[in-house]
């Protein structure tokens, strides 16, 4: 396919996620439907979508209009691509401008637009961060995210996986939010079919997952319940650190479908309860619940994420943490540590969870507190650890 065709698919697929499709899926039935389409063009059309969709707002205010063709346009302006080649109606490439068009579009307003974040959300972010760091992990949002990979220490050393990985063309650089953690400059997309990676001695994992794994307390050998597990990232992380018994538990079991398997890769043996088990198995020394939440600290990976949040979800979600939190805190031993972490950075899901729960449980303690926002080079993620009484 050409750049322009290329680009024409693009704005069938912004239509198409823009009437509602989840990106994925509309990806998905797009690659279905042009079997002719390569792994190259998927991929670098799935890239047009994603960066398209990270700065939506914005480009269709320099493009003109909010439809794919607007996003496009706009997209072709703000990286200062030649328009005319791209919108030529030469081939399959979308057609040449009008005239409107080309008199369409203004530069985005400063703040919400120009930063591309919903209205109503803005200020919700000023007042959790502050403007100036606001402004600046917002600005990170409308990037791609990069690549991090986190090496299993109990199983090599991150030099060694690093020469590994480098002669057979994936250049990585040690991330400094983590010790385990390795961020790919070059080479990105041959690695899922690595052998570091197909072994258990690596895993795709955020430099800020990672970070606030680091974080989370566990005595060696003690009893360690990961309550949304998910597909255990976390629980992995903590495991490759910290010798202990590791248990977990989602709402939703089949997300844990395949921790067993990589726990095993990865040398560690994880133990998943269904729900409706836990009360059987006891106290813990620690309960991490790695809340669900609005995702905006990892919006970069889902920016159909941050168009779709409304105030009503948000505050479901809100209720829901606090609900979890309570739960969970059933399970943790006297003295023992709840870690409460979300990958957002909303104070209504970090610093209000915590303070609602000292609030209904006033004989536990809270103790550190983090915010990690994108600009500092990973996902956005809150830990916060509470202490038993
Ligand atoms: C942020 S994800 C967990 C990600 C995972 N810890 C990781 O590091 O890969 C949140 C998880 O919470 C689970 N969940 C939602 N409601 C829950 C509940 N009431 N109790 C336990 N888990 C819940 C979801 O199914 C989801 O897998």
């Amino acid at each position: 396919m050409t750049p322009a065709a290329r680009v024409a698919a693009a704005i069938e697929l912004l239509d198409d996620i823009l009437a509602g499709a989840p990106t994925e899926k509309a990806l998905t039935v797009w690659a279905r439907g042009h079997r002719f389409a390569g792994s190259k063009d998927r991929a670098a059309i799935r890239d047009l979508v994603y960066d398209a969709m990270r700065r939506r707002r914005s480009l269709a205010a320099i493009g003109g209009a909010q439809t794919g063709r607007g996003i496009m346009i706009g997209l072709a302006r703000a990286d200062e691509t030649d328009l005319e080649s791209v919108f030529s109606g030469v081939g399959y490439g979308p057609a040449p401008l009008s005239d409107e068009e080309k008199a369409a579009g203004t530069a985005p307003s400063e703040g919400a637009e120009a930063l591309d974040c919903q209205d109503w959300l803005w200020p919700e972010f000023k007042a959790s961060l502050g403007e100036e760091a606001a402004a600046a992990a917002m600005a990170a949002l409308q990037a791609r995210a990069p690549v991090h990979l986190r090496v299993n220490t109990r199983r090599t050393t991150l030099p060694e996986v690093q020469a590994q990985l480098a002669a057979a063309g994936s250049e990585t650089q040690p991330h400094p939010l983590s010790p385990t953690a390795l961020e790919v400059v070059s080479g990105a997309r041959r690695l899922r079919n690595d052998p570091s990676v197909l072994s258990g001695a690596v895993e795709f994992q955020d430099a800020a997952s990672q970070a606030v794994s680091d974080l989370v307390p566990l005595p060696e050998g003690g009893r360690f319940l990961d309550y949304c597990a998910g597909g255990g990232g976390k629980t992995l992380a903590i495991g490759a650190r910290v010798r202990a018994e590791l248990v977990a538990h989602d709402a939703a079991p089949r997300r844990m479908a395949d921790l067993p398997a990589r726990a095993a890769r990865a040398g560690l043996a994880v133990r998943c309860v269904e729900p409706g088990n836990l009360a059987s198995e006891g106290g813990f020394d620690t309960v991490l619940v790695d809340a669900p939440c609005s995702g905006s600290g990892s919006w970069r990976r889902d920016p159909q994420g941050k168009w779709a949040l409304t105030p009503e979800r948000l505050t479901e979600l809100t209720a829901l943490q606090g609900e979890i939190l309570d739960l969970a805190a059933r399970h943790v031993l006297p003295n023992g540590r709840l870690i409460y972490v979300t990958c957002s950075m909303l104070a209504q899901e970090n610093g209000a969870q915590v303070a609602g729960f000292l609030a209904r449980h006033p004989d536990w303690t809270g103790t550190v507190t983090r915010q990690f926002t994108p600009a500092d080079g990973g996902d956005g993620f809150f830990f916060a650890e509470l202490i038993a009484p």
